[in-house]
């Protein structure tokens, strides 16, 4: 829980929570993170679900859990008829119910009643089975923004040293075999611009240190395993350097090596070699596996580059432990932390900006 969280602030932050997919852990998720008074004291908070399964949620649930009470809870409900939700799986009915949820939340923060969308976890399958064609949440938050530059971005602090670990992915929900096409100089370039200015203005890192991943093994070995790196990964980040002398780029890593200093930093288990304040992976995996590896448990998603705060748990719905009491809720609770902070530094440099130009 960051330190810097205060229910002093001079005004009150909204932030809205679209409950997810009701067949998930979405809803227990929920009303654990919102049993943490911190939080709710920091913000105003609604949640946009449905009502009924809620508080089914919390009858079932509460007497073993720490929960927040529905009964105290801003909820916009969406009710739908819980018997169309067959328990632990995601089905078109509950794939709409999550995405209608996510529009309501979208539409009340675009006209500007939240600062910030905590987004419950959704199943892209669910969306699809009820013709939602989105690859996820992110795409349907940027397009409604009318975002054409925007990137997913991980971030997580180390429960053992308070080292933050901060990931970009350049790609996301491509297939693998995609991924060579996709990777362009002009895409890498967007995702470049849009980490350092989320650095600088989100995150307060006015000269940032940036390691940049390499696509294949070794880099490449000098075009013997992989020719990306030579013939324009290498270019392109001498012209990058050029283009932000005031940012270290370092690159390109060979994506093994590269979580070696993140992975000692993070447990504190040996001096760290050499950490960056971001690392930028080339594909959902590459970046994923060491953050998940190291953080699944309080990782947090963020969008970079829309008009609003977005933040997301890094699981998604386990529909396999749905409605068992065994969901973990630390990461749920880093993110809404996490939206909290971001507002709150979003509106400090806007104090900032207002000052420079009085
Ligand atoms: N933020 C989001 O909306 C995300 C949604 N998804 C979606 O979730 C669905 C399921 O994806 P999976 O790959 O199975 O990942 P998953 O994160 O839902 O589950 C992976 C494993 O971790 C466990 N797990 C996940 N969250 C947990 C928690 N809070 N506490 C305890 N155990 C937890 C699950 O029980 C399962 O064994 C997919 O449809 C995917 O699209 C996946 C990642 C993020
Ligand atoms: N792997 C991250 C993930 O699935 C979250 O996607 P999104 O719904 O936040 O776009």
């Amino acid at each position: 829980m960051p330190s810097s969280l205060s229910a002093a602030s001079p005004a009150p932050v909204r932030l809205v929570i679209p409950m997810g997919d009701p067949a998930g852990i979405g809803p227990e998720v929920v009303l654990k993170a919102l049993a943490d008074d911190r939080l709710t004291q920091a913000a105003r908070i609604t949640v946009v679900g449905s009502r009924l399964l809620l508080q089914r949620t919390y009858d079932q649930l509460a007497p073993a859990a720490k929960m927040a009470d529905p009964a105290t809870l801003d909820i916009w409900s969406e009710d739908l008829p819980l018997e169309t939700l067959p328990g632990g799986q995601g089905t078109a009915a509950s794939g709409a119910a999550s995405f209608g949820y996510l529009k309501m939340a979208l539409a009340a923060t675009l006209v500007g009643q939240f600062q910030g969308i905590v987004t419950a976890p959704i199943a892209k399958s669910a969306w699809h089975a009820a013709g939602h064609e989105y690859p996820g949440q992110t795409e349907v938050l940027a397009e409604a923004a009318g975002c054409h530059r925007f990137a997913m971005a991980f971030v997580a602090r180390s429960p053992h040293t308070g080292w933050q670990l901060r990931a970009l992915l350049a790609t996301t929900h491509i297939p693998l075999a995609q991924v060579p096409q996709a990777l362009t100089p002009e895409l890498l370039s967007q995702k470049l611009a849009l980490l350092l200015a989320g650095l600088q203005q989100d995150f307060g890192v006015s000269r940032p240190r940036v390691a940049i991943a390499g696509l294949n093994p070794h880099s490449g070995e000098q075009g013997r395993l992989g020719i990306e790196e030579t013939t324009w990964i290498i270019p392109w980040l001498q012209q990058q350097r050029q283009r932000y002398p005031q940012a270290e780029l370092v690159g390109p890593i060979p994506p093994d090596t590269l979580w070696v200093g993140p992975g000692q930093a993070w447990y504190g288990t040996t001096a760290s070699t050499s950490t960056y304040d971001a690392y930028l992976a080339l594909y959902h995996d590459q970046g994923l596996i060491p953050v998940k590896l190291m953080a699944f448990d309080r990782a947090v998603n963020t969008t970079l580059g829309l008009p609003f705060v977005r933040t997301s748990p890094d699981h998604g719905t386990a529909f396999d432990i749905a409605g068992q009491g065994i969901a973990d809720a630390t990461s749920m609770t880093a993110a809404i932390a996490l939206a909290l902070e971001l507002i709150q530094q979003r509106q400090a440099n806007q104090g900032r900006l207002n000052l420079g130009n009085g």
